[in-house]
C-alpha cells in the first residue's frame, strides 16, 4: 500500500486548526511535507475563522526530523539546491511570528528538524516518555532550522550544549523540568488535546499572554520606568493588601493613614498578611522580615516628594478622592503616577480638580490584593501610554496579570458580572431555593454561589453597589428588595457571622434555614411568581438564567470596546471572578454554548420575565449572522 504523505489541516467549530504531518513511519520532513506545512500555516494565518493552531504528527510520532534521504541525494548529485530553505519562511515568518497562538502537541518523538519545528511554536505540550533531541551532529550537520538559537533560550546554555554537542536526547519529563515542554499530558494524549477542557485551558494560557500586548502602548518603543518607591493611601483591607503585594516584590512602600490608630491597624494587617504566607509555607521568615523593612507608615505627605507612584485606596467617596488627588498632584514629583484603586467611581471625576489628567489611571486590585492575580488597569482618554506601560510593568513585577480596560462604571469585570447576583435574586423571588442555586453554580465550577459570595462581600456593600449600578444601567436591572431586607434583619454577611449562611469560627458556612422568612417577605413584595406559585426549573436552566445575562453584559462590554480583545475578558473573568478556567472564560464558554442558543433563550426569558433578560444588540447581531462573540468587530468604536 502506498504511503500517505502530506500535511492536513482540520478546523473545529471552536476555531482551533489542527495541522498534522503525515509521512510514515517517523513523519520525516520531506519536501512535500515542508511545502505542505508552509501552505497550511499561510492559510491558517490568513483565515479569520481560525484563532489558534495545533501542530502535531500522525501515528503517535511528532517528527523524526529533516528527511535524511535528501542528504543522500545531495551527496549523490552534488546539487545543494535540493536542500529547501526552511528557517526564514516557515519557521520564522509563518510559525514563530504567527499572531495566532500556536502549540506543538508532541507524541513519541521530536528529533532534529522535528524538535526545531516544535520549538518555533509558542508552546509545547508533550505526552509522557516522548524523545526530544537534536541529533544532527551524528549526521555531520548542525541543527539547521534555528535549533541552535532556540534550544539554549528554552533550556539554558549548559543543557543545550550537552544536548547538541553530545546529540543527547531527553524525555518529555526532563524537557518539562528544563522548560522545553510547557505541559505534559496523560496517555490519552490525542483525545485530551482535542477535548473541550484542553482547548479552554490552552485558550486561557495564550489569552493571558495576549494581555501584555496593548496597541499604541507596548508597540511604540516606550520603555517602562522603574518604580522604586510607591505610596499607598489608606491602610484598610485593600490598601494593606496592595502594600503587601508591593513589599513582596522588593518595592519600597510608604503607607499613609489619617491617624495613628488607623495607621497601626494598617501596618498590623500587612504583618498579618506576611505571617499567614509564612505559616502556609509560601514565604520564608527571612523574606517576610525583609519585606516589612521596606514599609514606612506615615501620617503626612512629607515622604511623597520622591515617590514614583501613588495608589489611592480609601473609601469610595468622590469628594474625598478628589481632595486627595488635588493634594498629591501638588506634593508628588511631576513624573509620579497618580493611581486610584476605585472599583466604581469614574476616573475622570476623581481627577476632575487636577491638571494632571495624563498621569491619572485606575489600578483596580481584587481582594485580597496580595493573593488575587488580576490587576485591571483602567485608562481614560487622557491617560498617557507611558503611564499605562509603567503600571503594566509594575503589575508584572508584583506578579499580577495586568489587563488594560476602558473607563466605565464597574470597568470590565464588575460590570460584566453585575447581573450575576440579580439573576440569582430573580430565581429566588420566582420561588427557587437559594441554597440550591448556590449548589448548582458551584457544581458549574465557580468557587462560590451568588448568595455565599454576597455574604462574603457584605450586604452593606451590596446595597451601595446596587445603587451605583442602578444609576448607570438601571434600564436592565432586576430590582429585588432581598438585600435590604437581609440587612434590616441584622444579617450583614460573613462580617457579622450571619447572612444567608451562618459563619462560626473554625467551621464551614452552614445554610441558615431561618433566612427563609426574609426570602418569603421579598417574594411577597416582588410578587413575580406566575399565579403565586414557585416556578419549576432544571439545574441547566438555573445556570442559564444566571450566566446568560452575564454573557449579555459581556457583549455590551465588547461592543463598547471596554476591552481590547474578547480574550482579555476571558482572562479577567477567570482571574477576577474565578470563572472556571477549564471553561475558558466567559466569552469562550459562551461561544462554546453558541451565541444563537443564548440569544434565543434570553429572548424567550425576556418575553416572560422582562427587560433584565433582553438580548443586547451585539448578541443579536452575532446570533443572526452566525458569528462567534469573540470575533473582532469589523469597525471598532473602542474606548481604548
Ligand atoms: C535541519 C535539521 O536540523 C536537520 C535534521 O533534522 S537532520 C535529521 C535529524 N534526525 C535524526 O537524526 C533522526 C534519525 N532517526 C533515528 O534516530 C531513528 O530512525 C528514530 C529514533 C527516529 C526511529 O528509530 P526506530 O523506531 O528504531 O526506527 P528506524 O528503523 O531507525 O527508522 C524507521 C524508518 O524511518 C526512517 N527514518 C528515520 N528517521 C528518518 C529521517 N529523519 N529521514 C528519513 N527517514 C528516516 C528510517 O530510515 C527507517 O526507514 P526504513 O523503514 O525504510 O528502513
Amino acid at each position: 500500500m502506498a504511503k500517505k504523505i502530506g500535511v492536513t489541516m482540520e478546523v473545529g467549530n471552536d476555531g482551533v486548526a489542527v495541522i498534522t504531518i503525515s509521512n510514515p513511519p517517523v513523519n520525516s520532513l520531506a519536501s512535500p511535507i515542508i511545502s505542505g506545512l508552509k501552505e497550511k500555516f499561510q492559510d491558517a494565518n490568513q483565515r479569520s475563522d481560525i484563532k489558534a493552531i495545533v501542530l502535531t504528527g500522525n501515528g503517535g510520532r511528532f517528527s523524526g526530523g529533516f528527511d535524511i534521504n535528501v542528504f543522500q541525494q545531495v551527496h549523490k548529485t552534488g546539487d545543494i539546491s535540493l536542500m529547501p530553505e526552511v528557517s526564514i519562511d516557515l519557521v520564522c515568518n509563518l510559525m514563530e511570528d504567527s499572531r495566532k497562538p500556536l502549540v506543538a502537541a508532541v507524541e513519541g518523538l521530536a528529533l532534529g528538524g522535528g524538535l526545531e519545528l516544535a520549538m518555533a511554536c509558542h508552546a509545547r505540550v508533550a505526552a509522557p516518555k516522548a524523545q526530544l533531541g537534536l541529533p544532527e551532529l551524528t549526521l555531520g550537520v548542525i541543527p539547521g532550522f534555528g535549533g541552535t538559537q532556540r534550544l539554549p533560550r528554552l533550556v539554558g546554555l549548559a543543557k543545550a550544549t550537552d544536548m547538541i554537542l553530545l546529540s543527547k536526547s531527553i524525555s518529555s519529563e526532563e524537557g518539562q523540568k528544563f522548560g522545553l515542554v510547557d505541559a505534559l499530558e496523560a496517555e490519552v494524549f490525542k483525545q485530551l488535546v482535542m477535548s473541550d477542557t484542553a482547548k479552554a485551558l490552552v485558550h486561557v494560557f495564550f489569552a493571558q499572554r495576549a494581555t501584555s500586548k496593548v496597541p499604541n502602548v507596548t508597540d511604540v518603543g516606550l520603555k517602562p520606568r522603574p518604580m522604586k518607591k510607591v505610596a499607598v493611601i489608606g491602610g484598610g483591607l485593600m490598601g494593606s493588601g496592595i502594600a503587601t503585594a508591593l513589599l513582596l516584590s522588593n518595592t519600597r512602600v510608604v503607607l499613609k493613614e489619617i491617624n495613628p490608630d488607623y495607621l497601626q491597624k494598617g501596618i498590623k494587617s500587612v504583618e498579618a498578611n506576611l505571617k499567614s504566607l509564612v505559616s502556609r509555607g509560601k514565604l520564608t521568615q527571612d523574606k517576610a522580615g525583609k519585606a516589612l523593612s521596606l514599609l514606612k507608615g506615615v501620617l503626612d505627605y512629607a515622604e511623597f516628594k520622591d515617590v514614583d507612584m501613588v495608589i489611592e485606596a480609601v473609601i469610595e467617596n468622590i469628594q474625598l478622592k478628589q481632595k486627595i488627588f488635588k493634594e498629591i498632584e501638588e506634593i508628588c514629583p511631576p513624573h509620579c503616577i497618580l493611581a486610584s484603586n476605585t472599583s466604581t467611581i469614574d476616573l475622570n471625576v476623581i481627577g476632575e480638580k487636577t491638571n494632571s489628567k495624563d498621569r491619572i489611571v485606575g489600578a483596580h486590585f481584587f481582594s485580597p490584593a496580595h493573593i488575587m492575580t488580576l490587576l485591571e488597569i483602567v485608562r481614560t482618554e487622557n491617560t498617557s501610554a507611558q503611564v499605562i506601560l509603567d503600571l503594566m510593568s509594575l503589575g508584572k513585577a508584583i506578579k499580577k496579570v495586568p489587563v488594560v480596560v476602558g473607563n466605565c462604571i464597574g470597568f470590565a469585570v464588575n460590570r460584566t458580572f453585575f447581573p450575576y447576583t440579580q439573576g440569582a435574586h430573580m430565581l429566588v423571588n420566582l420561588g427557587v431555593d437559594l441554597f440550591r442555586v448556590d449548589r448548582v453554580i458551584t457544581s458549574f465550577g465557580l468557587p462560590l454561589g451568588p448568595f455565599q459570595l454576597g455574604d462574603l462581600a457584605g450586604h452593606g456593600i451590596g446595597m451601595a453597589v446596587k445603587e451605583i449600578y442602578a444609576k448607570a444601567y438601571g434600564d436592565r436591572m432586576f430590582i429585588s428588595p432581598l438585600t435590604e431586607l437581609l440587612v434590616k434583619s441584622g444579617r450583614n454577611g460573613k462580617i457579622n457571622g450571619r447572612g444567608y449562611y451562618i459563619y462560626e469560627k473554625g467551621s464551614k458556612p452552614k445554610p441558615d434555614s431561618s433566612v427563609l422568612s426574609v426570602v418569603e417577605e421579598s417574594r411577597k413584595l416582588t410578587n413575580i411568581m406566575p399565579g403565586g406559585k414557585p416556578i419549576s426549573v432544571t439545574d441547566k436552566e438555573i445556570v442559564e438564567m444566571i450566566l446568560f445575562p452575564v454573557v449579555n453584559e459581556a457583549c455590551r462590554v465588547l461592543d463598547e470596546g471596554v476591552v481590547i480583545r474578547a480574550s482579555d475578558l476571558d482572562v479577567a473573568s477567570v482571574l477576577g471572578m474565578s470563572f472556571p478556567s477549564y471553561r475558558g472564560g466567559i466569552i469562550f464558554w459562551a461561544d462554546t454554548v453558541g451565541p444563537k442558543y443564548i440569544y434565543e433563550k434570553l429572548k424567550r426569558l425576556s418575553e416572560t420575565y422582562g427587560g433584565f433578560f433582553k438580548p443586547s444588540r451585539y448578541l443579536e447581531e452575532r446570533a443572526m449572522n452566525g458569528m462567534r462573540l469573540s470575533e473582532p468587530k469589523a469597525s471598532s468604536r473602542s474606548r481604548m
